[in-house]
């Protein structure tokens, strides 16, 4: 993709600038943020455009309402919250189009801050309709989308706007997520080892084909192992098995080795007799799977294969879990692989989803290069799809 305009090409003194951020943090049921991780993720660009002399129009979506205001889904809580990162006043407009917004926006001052209502309490927002697109676009004069997390979604906030309102920039956060994602895609120091775990062989498919084609090594675990390995012939007990995946699964196999790709499947697994976090379990191997039990963790000498390759690998991409991380006594894989990208001396990148939980419940955030704000849009990244709210920006 063409290099896109960064905020460091703009002028933003006076200028009103729609800047799309993805607030869409966990609450709690007294509203709280039980994780600001994206909020704190977005400051470095805040920060910039209020000291530039911006007035700073924020704009976000906050999980799924369906096109109507809904009381839980409010940015409110959001609005204190910032204005104690930030050390200045965040106002809360109630709405995020309409008269009132846009007296709103016309009474700001050079470095004030406006947060607009869930942009999701529209339904043009997700059908990214071009009548609110351009509503949306009438509050400003400058377009910033640091919203990493949300830029695989072609929205009006995220999209539409941008084609309206010239330029369109990348934010700091936004510059930082492909600088890490594509970047490793593009052009990796190697060997280049990709770690691809999680329950589906079916939701990372797109994942691995386009992965075959850039690593050294792929590494793969969690539930999908299963499908995999019994496209091998293994027999995996009760195991997760997509049936009607097991096929697609030999010729990605096949794939790896006409490629010259190191393909590693678990040799021993962590073998439980129900899915419980207390179930009976213990290790085998490929050759003497029990017939009623299932995999849900990999084992001991898988995680020994597993760490060698990572502490050999220059540059490492991990997402999705080992095993069933959840249950303590079936999260060694996943928190092995944690911790040897900790130590490791490899460009790491946790890709969104699960394996960021794995990290943070680790405490190993700061040991890695890149954690990634966005599960959804680092997977369509690593499945060298171009991502709509980058492809809308100005270009260089
Ligand atoms: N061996 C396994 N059997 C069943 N489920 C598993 C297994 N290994 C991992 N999982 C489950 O996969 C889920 C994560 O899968 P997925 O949503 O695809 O990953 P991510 O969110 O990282 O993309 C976790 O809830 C985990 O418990
Ligand atoms: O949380 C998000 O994505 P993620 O759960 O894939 O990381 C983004 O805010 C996008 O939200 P959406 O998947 O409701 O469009």
């Amino acid at each position: 993709m063409s290099r896109k305009m960064t905020l460091e090409d703009v002028d933003f003194s006076g200028k009103r600038v729609f800047c799309r951020v993805d607030f869409n943090v966990p609450l709690n049921d007294r509203q709280e943020i039980e994780d600001d991780t994206r909020i704190t993720a977005a400051l470095p660009t805040l920060r910039y455009i209020v000291d530039h002399g911006g007035r700073l129009i924020l704009a976000s979506h906050l999980g799924r309402p369906k096109g109507k205001p809904e009381d839980k889904y409010s940015l409110a809580p959001v609005a204190p919250y910032l204005a104690k990162l930030l050390g200045r006043p965040v106002a809360m407009a109630k709405d995020c189009v309409g008269p009132t917004v846009i007296a709103l926006t016309n009474e700001m001052n050079d470095g004030d801050v406006l947060l607009l209502e869930n942009m999701r309490f529209h339904p043009g927002e997700e059908k990214n309709d071009s009548a609110f697109s351009r509503e949306l676009a009438q509050l400003a004069d400058i377009y910033v989308n640091d919203a990493f997390g949300t830029a695989h979604r072609a929205h009006a906030s995220t999209e539409g706007v941008a084609r309206l309102l010239q330029p369109a920039v990348a934010g700091y956060l936004m510059g930082k997520e492909l600088e890490y994602l594509s970047g490793a895609l593009a052009d990796p120091k190697r060997p280049f080892v990709a770690v691809i775990g999680g329950a589906k062989v079916s939701d990372k498919i797109s994942v691995i084909e386009n992965l075959l084609n850039k690593v050294d090594t792929l590494i793969i675990g969690g539930g999908m192992a299963y499908t995999f390995l019994r496209s091998q012939g293994v027999d995996v007990g009760k195991s997760l098995v997509e049936e009607d995946r097991i096929e697609l699964a030999g010729r990605l196999v096949e794939q790896a080795k006409q490629k010259g790709v190191n393909l590693l499947l678990p040799q021993d697994h962590v073998i439980a007799r129900e899915f419980k976090a207390d179930a009976d379990h213990k290790i085998c191997d490929n050759t003497d799977f029990e017939p009623d039990w299932m995999a849900l963790d990999i084992g001991p000498l898988t995680i020994s294969g597993y760490e060698k390759a990572l502490r050999e690998a220059a540059t490492v991409v991990w997402n999705g879990p080992m095993g069933v991380f959840e249950f303590d006594a079936f999260a060694k894989g996943t928190f092995a692989v944690a911790r040897t990208l900790a130590e490791a001396k490899a460009t790491t990148i946790i890709g969104g989803g699960d394996s960021v939980s794995a990290v943070k419940k680790a405490g190993l955030e700061d040991k890695m290069s890149h954690i990634s704000t966005g599960g959804g849009a680092s997977l369509e990244l690593l499945e060298g799809k171009d991502l709509p709210g980058v492809a809308a920006l100005t270009n260089k």
